[in-house]
C-alpha cells in the first residue's frame, strides 16, 4: 500500500456543549459576569451558564448554574431559546445555546466572587467578551434596543 499523497487530517475537536442566558431587566439591560483570574479565558465578560453535564436537560443546567453563580431561582418557562454560538477554540468546539430570561426569583449576586455589571445590548460592542460570543450581540441588540 502506498503512503497517501497528503497529511492526515486533524482530529475533530471535541464538541463542548455550553449552556448561557442573557438575563434582561426592567430597562432592557443585560447581565455579564467577568470570568475568574485563573481560568480559561480570565478577564472577559461573559453570559451567566455553564457546562451542560451528562444525563441534565440545557434548561436544567441554565437553573442549576443560575442558583450557584448568582443564587436566583428560575423557572424553565422563563428561559426563551434566543439563537447559538458555534466556535472553533483551540481545543474544543464550543456550541452554546444562548436563552433570554426576563423573569427569576432574588437579586443576582455573585456567589462565586465574580464581578458582575448590568449592560446596555449596544454597550456588548465595547466590552472584552470571549470570541464566540460576538455574534451573539446584533441578536440582543435587535431584541432590546428601541
Ligand atoms: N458561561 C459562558 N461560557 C462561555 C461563554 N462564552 C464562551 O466562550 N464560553 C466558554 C468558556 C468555557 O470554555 C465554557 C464554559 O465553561 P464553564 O464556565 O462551565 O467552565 P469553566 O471554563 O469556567 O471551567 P470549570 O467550570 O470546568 O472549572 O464556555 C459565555 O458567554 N458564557
Amino acid at each position: 500500500m502506498s503512503a497517501p499523497d497528503s497529511a492526515p487530517a486533524a482530529a475533530p475537536l471535541r464538541l463542548l456543549l455550553v449552556v448561557a442566558v442573557a438575563l434582561v431587566d426592567v430597562d432592557g439591560r443585560v447581565l455579564v459576569s467577568e470570568r475568574p483570574a485563573g481560568k480559561q479565558l480570565a478577564g472577559l465578560w461573559e453570559f451567566p451558564g455553564g457546562k451542560v453535564e451528562p444525563g441534565e436537560r440545557p434548561e436544567q443546567t441554565l437553573i442549576r448554574e443560575l442558583a450557584e453563580e448568582l443564587g436566583i431561582r428560575v423557572e424553565e418557562p422563563c428561559l426563551a431559546p434566543l439563537t447559538f454560538a458555534s466556535h472553533a477554540y483551540p481545543d474544543f468546539h464550543l456550541l452554546m445555546p444562548l436563552y433570554v430570561c426576563r423573569r427569576w426569583t432574588g437579586t443576582p449576586r455573585p456567589m462565586e466572587g465574580q464581578a458582575l455589571r448590568w449592560v446596555r445590548p449596544k454597550a456588548l460592542r465595547d466590552l472584552a467578551m470571549p470570541p464566540a460570543d460576538a455574534p451573539l450581540i446584533p441578536f440582543l441588540i435587535d431584541l432590546l434596543e428601541v
